[in-house]
Formats: structure tokens, C-alpha cells, sequence
């Protein structure tokens, strides 16, 4: 058996790199359409950082994994092909800022067809709207000449978290396929079962029809962001009486009903795929008349870009009013820790709010490059998820400055941001840093991830999140 995969990037690559590990015997190749990409797969500096992701690679790559850009050839080869393409939201047009943008799955279907001389099973890795399947059968079966090619569509989202890819793919709670309700629909399924059946128990390998495993994609994004954001609607109401958002997560947690993960309350919820996700459920609801149920999930958005613009508010505001030219350090650009990846970080939003108001925002993230967060801070909204994306914006550049070393970040700034709950943080010398920046020094910790009793002993004036408020800045905030 052969199992090619269009797209190598966060979640073609590991995903697999993992197939392709716990599957010897079956011949894996990653195509992209970007070359840098490819190579990068192809050296020991994997274009993605993930936590154990190189071992993996190391041990299958050249056994039975590879990484190429020759696309026609391998999709021509293989039983199954998993496409793992992008799926961003639509920037222009009918659908603009929520629609799912379908022109790479189209173009990738268009690739499977043209070369198909035998019986192909389609499998949907990438996030996709419900009933998505139908559409790519169109295209699939339109496209190919040989009438005796047979497709057969999977969906089989994917569930891993970057941080944390290894670990989810290594022991996922579930793996979810979806098939057509027919005899080879049914086979098709089984096929695929028995490529994670090498390492997952079967009773974790869930069968579904189609369209249930499609929505469940979309709902379970749905459901994790709203975890997020009602705690973060929590953490407003916290800071306006007294009340401590961990004491209160931590007391309705406990409820096993409730349950106590993903209850941090944060600056807002990024990564590439929360925000897209809702947008393109809502849009799913509207086009079948859902209005109701498309403005339910609309909060979860819009309480997350409440969130962040909360927080800017409240660096301005308890800097008396003004951020004019004023240096703030940033900590974290990545969208959460151990990952590099900034798609949607709540850190783009937070700078470019600062930046708007006059302040100098220095950045310092162990695992971002300064070219990414150029990239990040000039790219128009939704603009990131397409190869090849433009800038426009780039006169937010002229207030950002990106810093290898986090004590040159804090020298003479007035204020540190905490936006990325990196595990370095909690351990720099804050008395050191503190030494070198303007008085009053401020602390905002957009993750309460620091010792803040420790901090105000140093002499900050700390900010955090859902926390009972500091007298300095409840005299100070307006
Ligand atoms: N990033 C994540 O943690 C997760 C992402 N997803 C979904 O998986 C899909 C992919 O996401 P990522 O891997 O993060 O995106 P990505 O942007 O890292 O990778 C997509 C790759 O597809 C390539 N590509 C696009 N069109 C192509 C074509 N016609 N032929 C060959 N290659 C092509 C791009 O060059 C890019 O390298 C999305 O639908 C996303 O919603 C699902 C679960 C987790
Ligand atoms: O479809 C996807 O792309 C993936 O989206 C998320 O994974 P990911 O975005 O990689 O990371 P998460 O751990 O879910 O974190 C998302 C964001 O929420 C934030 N977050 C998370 C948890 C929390 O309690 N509070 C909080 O603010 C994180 O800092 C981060 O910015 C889901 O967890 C995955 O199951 C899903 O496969």
C-alpha cells in the first residue's frame, strides 16, 4: 500500500511522520507545492517546531517516509491520499471574513483526478465545511478520464494541538472517520481503520457517517473556543469585583460534569484554526437559514476580539492614559508555548492595538523569527493562511522591534507584556529586569503564568488577568 499526503505542514507533516512510523511496512510521501517547505522536511530543521517531531521524522524518513515535491507521480501512486491543504477564510467575494475559502481542496482534487489511473481512497485531513465531501466527489469524478477509477471520500479530521502533536497522535482520544453509507463506502472506512489500528486500540477508532464527521470537526473547535472565551468573559467580570478567575475555574472545575481543562483564562484564544473554524460554522448555519444559531457562535469570536482589545485597553490605561512612544516589551508572539507557529496569535492584535496608540513595542519569543513577526505584524487580516501571502500594513514596522536576548527587551522599557506562556518565563531574574526599566515598571500577564506577589515585592506594578486589581491601578485606571 502506498499513502500519499498534499500538504506538509503542521498537520500533513506529523501526522504523517506518525502513520509512517507506526506503519513500516506501508510507504508514506508528503507532497507540497513549496519547495522551501519540502527541503526544510528533508533536513534535521524541520520548517515546524513541535516537541519531539524530529525524532520521529529521523527514525521513518528515508525508511518509509518522504517528503517530495514531485506531486503527480506520488498521487498517481498511492491507495490513499490524505489532502491536507489550507482551508483559510474567504477574504473577498460572497462569504468574505468567514466562508471557508475552498480554492486549495479544489485545486488538490483537480491534481487527484488528473493523474488517477486506479481506484483512490480521498481522505479530508483539513478542516473542511460540512457537506464538503459532495462537492470534492464533483470535481473528483468530473475531472477524471477513466471512467473505471472508482473514488471513494473520507473525512477524517484531525484533533492534535501544536505543542502537542506528537503526544495527540502518538495516544489521541479518538480517531473519527467518516464514509458513505454504501458497500465501498464501508471498505473504504475499514481500509483506513487498519492503518491506525497499528497503534490505537479500535474501540478509540470511531466510524461516522460523512456529514456528522465533518460537523464534529467544526463543533469540537466550536466547543474548545467557547470554553475559552466564557472563561474569559468570567475574567472581566472578576477584575470589576474583586473576584480571582483561577479561584473561580478552579471551584467550577472541580464539577465533573464541567471538568477542569481548558479553563485558562488568557489575552484571547489564537491559532490557525479556533477563529476560522466558528466563522465558517456560522456561515454553514446562515446559508441554511440558522440565523439564530450563527449569532450564538458569533460571541465566541467576538468575545475573543473583546478580550484582546480589553487588554490593550488596560496597558494604556494604566499607563495614565498614554503608551506615545513609550517602549513595551513583549514576551511571546507565539499563539500559545512550544510552538513557533503565530497564525491568529492574540500578540498580533495586542502589538498592533499598542502600536496604534504611539507605543514602541520590542518582541522577544524564544522560537518565532524576527521575519515571521514582521510578516505577521504588516499581513492584512486573514491574509496569513495562503502560500505566499502579501504585506500591506507595513508602516506598523516602524514601532516594532524584535530582540534575541529578553533582558535587552526590558532595558528601558516602562513595561513588559506577557502574551505566550513560555516556561522561561517564569523563571528570569524580574529584580535584574526591573533594574533596568523606567519607573513606574508594569507587569501585564496576559497567561498569569508569574509569581505576582513575588513581582510587587520587587517594586511592579502588576496587571493580571481576572485578578483582584492592584490600588495603583484602580487609582489609575480610567
Ligand atoms: N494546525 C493545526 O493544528 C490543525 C489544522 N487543521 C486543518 O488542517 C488543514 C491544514 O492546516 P495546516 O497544516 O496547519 O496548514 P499549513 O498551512 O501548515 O499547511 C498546508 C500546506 O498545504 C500546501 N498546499 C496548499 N495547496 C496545495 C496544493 N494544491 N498542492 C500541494 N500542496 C498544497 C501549502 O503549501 C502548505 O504547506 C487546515 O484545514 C486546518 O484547518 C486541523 C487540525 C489541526
Ligand atoms: O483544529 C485545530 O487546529 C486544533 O485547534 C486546537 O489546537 P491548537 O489551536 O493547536 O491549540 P490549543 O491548545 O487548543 O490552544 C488554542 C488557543 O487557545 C488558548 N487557550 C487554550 C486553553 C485555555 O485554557 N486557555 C487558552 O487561552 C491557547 O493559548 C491558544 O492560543 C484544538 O485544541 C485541537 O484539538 C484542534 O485540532
Amino acid at each position: 500500500m502506498k499513502i500519499a499526503c498534499i500538504g506538509a505542514g503542521y498537520v500533513g507533516g506529523p501526522t504523517m511522520a506518525m502513520v509512517a512510523l507506526k506503519c513500516p511496512e506501508i510507504e508514506v510521501v508528503v507532497v507540497d507545492i513549496n519547495e522551501e517547505r519540502i527541503k526544510a522536511w528533508n533536513s534535521d530543521k524541520l520548517p515546524i517546531y513541535e516537541p519531539g517531531l524530529l525524532e520521529v521524522v529521523q527514525e521513518a524518513r528515508g525508511r518509509n517516509l518522504f517528503f517530495s515535491t514531485d506531486t503527480k507521480k506520488h498521487v498517481g501512486e498511492a491507495d490513499i491520499i490524505f489532502v491536507s491543504v489550507n482551508t483559510p477564510t474567504k477574504t473577498h467575494g460572497i462569504g468574505a471574513g468567514k466562508a471557508a475559502d475552498l480554492t486549495y481542496w479544489e485545486g488538490a482534487a483537480r491534481l487527484i483526478a488528473s493523474v488517477a489511473t486506479s481506484s483512490k481512497i480521498v481522505v479530508e485531513k483539513s478542516t473542511v465545511p460540512v457537506k464538503t465531501a459532495e462537492a470534492i466527489g464533483k470535481v473528483l469524478r468530473r475531472n477524471c478520464q477513466d471512467p473505471n477509477v472508482n473514488f471513494e471520500i473520507l473525512s477524517n479530521p484531525e484533533f492534535l494541538a501544536e505543542g502537542t502533536a506528537i503526544e495527540d497522535l502518538q495516544h489521541p482520544d479518538r480517531v473519527l472517520i467518516g464514509g458513505a453509507d454504501t458497500p465501498s463506502g464501508q471498505k473504504a472506512i475499514q481500509t483506513l481503520a487498519e492503518v491506525y489500528a497499528h497503534w490505537i486500540p479500535r474501540e478509540r477508532i470511531l466510524t461516522a457517517n460523512l456529514w456528522s464527521a465533518e460537523l464534529a470537526k467544526l463543533t469540537a473547535n466550536a466547543f474548545l473556543a467557547q470554553r475559552i472565551s466564557s472563561i474569559n468573559a468570567i475574567s472581566a467580570l472578576c477584575e470589576a469585583t474583586g473576584a480571582d478567575v483561577s479561584q473561580v475555574a478552579h471551584a467550577i472545575g472541580t464539577d465533573s460534569r464541567i471538568g477542569g481543562k481548558f479553563l485558562n483564562a488568557s489575552v484571547g484564544f489564537g491559532g490557525s484554526c479556533f477563529q476560522k473554524d466558528i466563522l465558517n460554522l456560522c456561515y454553514v448555519c446562515e446559508t441554511v437559514g440558522l440565523k439564530e444559531v450563527a449569532d450564538y457562535w458569533y460571541q465566541v469570536v467576538s468575545m475573543n476580539d473583546y478580550q484582546k482589545q480589553r487588554f490593550v485597553e488596560r496597558v494604556i490605561g494604566a499607563m495614565f492614559n498614554t503608551v506615545s512612544q513609550k517602549k513595551i516589551a513583549i514576551y511571546g508572539f507565539a499563539f500559545k508555548k512550544d510552538t513557533g507557529d503565530t497564525r491568529e496569535t492574540p500578540a498580533i492584535d495586542v502589538c498592533k492595538g499598542l502600536i496604534r496608540d504611539g507605543a514602541k513595542c520590542c518582541i522577544y519569543d524564544p522560537e518565532v523569527t524576527p521575519e515571521q513577526i514582521f510578516r505577521d505584524l504588516s499581513a492584512p487580516k486573514f491574509e496569513w493562511d495562503r502560500p505566499n501571502y502579501s504585506r500591506s500594513q507595513s508602516h506598523m514596522l516602524e514601532n516594532v522591534q524584535v530582540q534575541s536576548d529578553p533582558a535587552a527587551a526590558a532595558d528601558g522599557a516602562h513595561a513588559i507584556c506577557v502574551l505566550t506562556e513560555w516556561d522561561e518565563f517564569k523563571k528570569y531574574d524580574f529584580a535584574a529586569l526591573y533594574e533596568k526599566m523606567v519607573k513606574p515598571a508594569f507587569i501585564f500577564d496576559g497567561r498569569n503564568i508569574l509569581d505576582h506577589a513575588k513581582l510587587r515585592d520587587i517594586g511592579f506594578i502588576v496587571y493580571a488577568l481576572g485578578k483582584p486589581l492592584d490600588q495603583f491601578l484602580q487609582k489609575n485606571y480610567s
